[in-house]
């Protein structure tokens, strides 16, 4: 079988961590979700209060461990968990749309996919991080289904949400991570777009694996 790279891109909350965890487990592929390394960059930014990109991507120390799930380490600490909190998820567009930023976030997963075998979610792993990836998802669902879905990791996580204003972040978060000047969240042309509201994550998975079998015959 050959390697390949699988790139997974979409709005707010449509099931690409979900789905891309479970193809890389199925096909033996390392899984990287580059939605958690801005969450860790935007942490480190409240951390420090400072407007100084430059500054925060030359002094961060951060470290992804990429066995069996992902663990995201800033300055020697695990922040797998706090990242998904609110005060990170209001402000993770605003840095994310920053050009250090992107820079150093885009070359630090160009190298993680080097040798191939990645499952890659995010924004603009089609169209920027990973422009030649054998396979390219962009992943979609209604915003109610998303806010839903996101209600209930809320809920699992101990994280205090209600519906209304899950729906409203998630549009804010869309319309700003579509409309920012650089790479903004945008289907890759060649990319092949699946709408999961109403289906299960199996049919999703499904979906997906026979797509990544044919590219690795
Ligand atoms: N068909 C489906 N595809 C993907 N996720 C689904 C589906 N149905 C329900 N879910 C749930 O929706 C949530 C999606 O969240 P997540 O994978 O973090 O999305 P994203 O990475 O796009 O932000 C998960 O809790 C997952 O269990
Ligand atoms: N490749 C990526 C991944 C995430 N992001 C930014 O990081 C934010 C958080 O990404 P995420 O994947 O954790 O978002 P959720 O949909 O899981 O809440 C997005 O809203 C984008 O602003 C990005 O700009 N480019």
């Amino acid at each position: 079988m050959k390697k390949i790279n699988i790139a997974i891109d979409g709005p707010a909350a449509a099931g690409k961590s979900t789905i891309a965890k479970l193809v890389a487990q199925k096909f033996n592929m390392i899984y990287v979700d580059t939605g958690a390394m801005y969450r860790a960059i935007t942490l480190y930014y409240i951390e420090q209060e400072t407007e100084d990109f430059d500054r925060l991507v030359k002094e961060i120390d951060l470290k992804i461990v990429l066995d069996n799930g992902q663990r995201v380490i800033l300055n020697g600490e695990d922040v797998s968990e706090r990242i998904r909190q609110n005060d990170v998820t209001q402000k993770v567009s605003y840095v994310a749309s920053k050009e250090p930023v992107r820079t150093f976030l885009v070359n630090e997963q160009q190298k993680l996919a080097n040798e191939k075998n990645v499952v890659m979610d995010g924004r603009d792993v089609g169209t920027t991080v990973l422009p030649d990836a054998e396979l390219k998802i962009y992943m979609i669902a209604s915003v109610e289904e998303r806010a839903l879905r996101r209600l209930k990791d809320n809920e699992l996580r101990g994280i205090e949400s209600d519906l209304e204003s899950l729906k409203l972040d998630i549009e804010r978060r869309d319309q700003y991570d579509m409309n920012r000047e650089i790479s903004p969240l945008v289907k890759a042309e060649d990319a092949i777009s699946i709408d999961t509201t109403g289906l299960t994550i199996e049919e999703v998975t499904n979906k997906i694996s026979e797509l990544a079998k044919s590219k690795m015959n």
